[in-house]
């Protein structure tokens, strides 16, 4: 007789050497992640007395995208006691044959004595070896998706291997090391190599959730209506007062949303998403429009009244409240929508009920933690994921300040977006979770302090958050820390130690945001050393509207172009960087250049006749058709406005190597492709020329380059600009001179 025993195996025990293989293909940002999530989920089946491997729930979370709900769900599901299918059969008397041989294998060893091992060597051959009966394990009910992985990354391989191998490829690559040809304004730009792809996230790509023949996963929870309080995107906050907002940019899909990791590039995804995103609110902002309350004039045309706005904007401004935008940025998860949403809450610019509501719809999503983030994250996809996508704005006032939000997503897939809000922003607020400080650093706390600084942001507020969750609780030590490890990186950027402050703080408790902390117990070093948020934000704020920027001729990015009602089909939304617009005025866009006639103004929802630099506002637009307005482009002053140029000398610092090259080129909203299509000299901090037409400009060097854009944008001398290529940063800087 072979006996077998039984061992029951862990799917730990079992896997191949194909999961190291996969292992391989998670970023540390993965890792961090699963070790974050992974006890959550465990904690959850543990309660529904469950068990899952580390493996599996790793499995489930990346399927899931971190979602802990859906991937609990789903371990449930492949867990759950199936009913039995058959009812156990009733003890059948045995037959004497069975009763026989049970007695003779009580009683008699069989086979003892038998000499196997002696048996001659022409006999061996007899013996057949039988493995036992098992089960190969399978990874997350039933196929082994780490199998499939690694036949698909082979076969990409082998793909990329024959590709690399076709002598175009040899070609364009020689191409891009060599100088290449100096283009002329008037010629066609440089076309952009058919080869540039960006490096998708290989393994989600490679393994999209969920898969046959997996258990069906609980269907996610129905798609949460959008609040008709708010709109879909950063600018239709804006009009939030103004019950008419309806996008009219519905050329992408909504389910354009549904994957906006998938393909081709980070930053492609982000702007279709941000585009979709515009739609997915569409028929609670039609529903608005039934409203009759309208801030916006009714008839067709305006006509100007030719104010002396200057000279009203000088009268005015000793009377007025200063006011700031900030925006808020930090890596993912460190509790930035969270921080904005408690300090909305308790300066009573958003009421508990909302809070409560928010709370009740957020649990049944199994993500009652983000209740406080969905003041802020209104796109279903936003909460549905716990991730902000788009920059989302919220007005609120103090007794000294009007503060505008400019809340930024901090997943490195929206980086595009943390631009264009920071391009916006006055000043900073940077999150941090001092629990996961490595991470941030390594992450985006680092990246978008880089960033901020690049757009212009010079003032910064560091909120070092979750200390409620430090080990003990409020650690000073931890703090210190934290102080220590961020001051180097800000003096690297730029920012000057009396531009920085630092606030301990808990956005989830509400701990020293507007709320003092108590004097007494452990905690009581945070309210004798440092101000709440909301005192470092008021006393950080500056005038950023100077005489010289209003006098200056007109000139607004576009951030957002939508409905802006009934009466105002067309409206576009942005900051004015420099000069004054008022209501009859028209301006010249670009680089369409066409004009339009500003027929209404807003700035935080109410109607104005004038708006100066410095200002967020909504201008409604007539006489211009809805092709000739996109985000990026620039609102002129009609008799003096910005040319729009393809050529460009620019000054960079380089954040990595840089060749002559294809690059993303980000100045706010602007998104345009392009090429560095010569580097011209390596300059020193005093900008004086080290080495003239380098091959190569390395990360931490300055250099000036030519830079052309694949389509003409209307951007000056001075514009700052962020440069990326493959989805991330490698250049920041800014215009030397346009055109030529
Ligand atoms: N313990 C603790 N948890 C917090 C705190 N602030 C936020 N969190 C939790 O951290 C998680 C992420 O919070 P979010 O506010 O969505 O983080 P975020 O930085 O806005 O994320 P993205 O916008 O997607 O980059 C949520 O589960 C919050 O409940 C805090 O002060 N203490």
């Amino acid at each position: 007789m072979h006996r077998v025993k039984k061992v029951e195996y862990e799917d730990d025990d079992l896997y191949s050497g194909e999961e190291e293989e996969a292992d391989a293909e998670y970023t540390a940002e993965d890792r961090d992640n699963f070790a974050t999530l992974t006890p959550v989920v465990r904690a959850e089946l543990e309660e529904a007395r469950l068990h899952a491997s580390d493996r599996e729930i790793e499995e489930a979370l990346w399927h899931y995208y971190w979602d802990v709900s859906k991937s609990v769900a789903y371990l449930k599901n492949t867990r759950t006691p199936r009913p039995a299918q058959r009812t156990e059969k009733k003890e059948q008397p045995k037959s004497k044959f069975d009763q026989a041989v049970q007695k003779s294998a009580e009683k008699a060893d069989w086979f003892r004595g038998i000499p196997w091992s002696d048996l001659p060597p022409a006999q061996l051959g007899l013996i057949v070896p039988c493995e036992p009966v098992t089960h190969r394990p399978m990874m997350l009910g039933g196929s082994s998706k780490l199998a499939k992985l690694a036949e698909e990354r082979r076969k990409k391989a082998a793909a990329a291997q024959s590709a690399q191998a076709t002598p175009d490829k040899a070609l364009a690559s020689l191409e891009r090391l060599g100088r290449p040809r100096e283009a002329n304004e008037n010629e066609a730009p440089l076309s952009r190599p058919d080869t540039k792809k960006y490096p998708l996230r290989k393994r989600k790509e490679s393994s999209p959730p969920p898969r046959e023949p997996s258990p069906t996963p609980q269907t996610p929870p129905a798609e949460v209506q959008p609040s008709l309080r708010t709109s879909p995107t950063a600018f239709g906050r804006v009009l939030s007062t103004n019950p008419a907002a309806v996008r009219i940019n519905n050329a992408a899909a909504l389910d354009e949303m549904l994957d906006p990791f998938a393909d081709p590039s980070p930053d492609d995804a982000v702007l279709r998403i941000t585009k979709a995103k515009n739609t997915s609110n569409e028929l609670a902002n039609k529903t608005k429009d039934l409203s009759l309350e309208q801030h916006a004039p009714s008839q067709a045309n305006v006509k100007s009244k030719g104010l002396d706005v200057l000279k009203i904007w000088t009268e005015e401004k000793p009377k007025r409240k200063p006011s700031a935008a900030f925006v808020v940025i930090g890596h993912v998860d460190h509790g930035k929508s969270t921080l904005m949403g408690r300090l909305l809450l308790d300066t009573g610019a958003v009421s508990q009920r909302d809070i409560d509501r928010y709370k009740k719809q957020a649990t049944e999503l199994g993500k009652a933690s983000f209740a406080l983030a969905w003041v802020m994250d209104t796109g279903s996809e936003e909460r549905e994921r716990g991730v902000t996508v788009d920059i989302a704005q919220f007005h609120f006032s103090t007794d000294h300040v009007d503060f505008t939000i400019l809340d930024a997503p901090g997943h490195r897939d929206f980086i595009p977006n943390m631009i264009a809000g920071a391009s916006m922003a006055d000043l900073a607020v940077l999150v941090i979770d001092a629990n996961h400080l490595e991470s941030g650093i390594k992450g985006q706390t680092g990246e978008h302090i880089v960033l901020a600084k690049a757009c212009g942001v010079s003032r910064i507020v560091v909120a070092v958050n979750k200390l409620d969750a430090t080990n003990p609780p409020w650690s000073e030590a931890v703090l210190q820390d934290v102080v220590a490890s961020i001051t180097p990186l800000l003096t690297a950027s730029g920012y000057k130690p009396e531009n920085v402050r630092f606030v301990p703080c808990s956005g989830l408790n509400g701990q020293n945001v507007v709320k003092a902390m108590s004097k007494k117990g452990d905690a009581s070093w945070v309210a004798e050393g440092y101000r709440t948020l909301l005192e470092e934000l008021e006393s950080c704020v500056a005038p950023h509207d100077t005489e010289e920027m209003v006098r200056a001729p007109l000139r607004m990015q576009i951030a957002d172009v939508f409905r802006g009602s009934v009466t105002n089909p067309l409206s576009i939304a942005g900051r004015i960087t420099s000069g004054h617009v008022q209501t009859g005025d028209t301006v010249l866009l670009q680089p369409s250049n066409e004009r339009a006639m500003v027929r209404g103004i807003e700035v935080g929802g109410n109607g104005q006749e004038w708006a100066v630099a410095g200002q967020i506002c909504t201008l409604h637009l007539t006489e211009v058709d809805q092709q000739h307005l996109r985000a990026g482009d620039c609102v002129c002053d009609a008799k003096n406005p910005t040319p729009a140029a393809k050529n460009f000398v620019v000054q960079l610092t380089a954040l990595d190597s840089i060749l002559p090259q294809a690059v993303d080129v980000h100045v706010g909203r602007l998104h345009a492709a392009g090429s560095i299509t010569a580097l011209i000299s390596t300059i020193d901090d005093a900008g004086e020329v080290e080495r003239k037409k380098p091959r190569v400009v390395k990360a931490g060097q300055k250099a000036t380059a030519r830079l052309v854009l694949d389509a003409g944008a209307a951007l000056e001398a001075g514009t700052r600009l962020i440069i990326r290529a493959n989805g991330s940063t490698i250049a920041v800087g800014e215009i030397i001179r346009a055109g030529g």
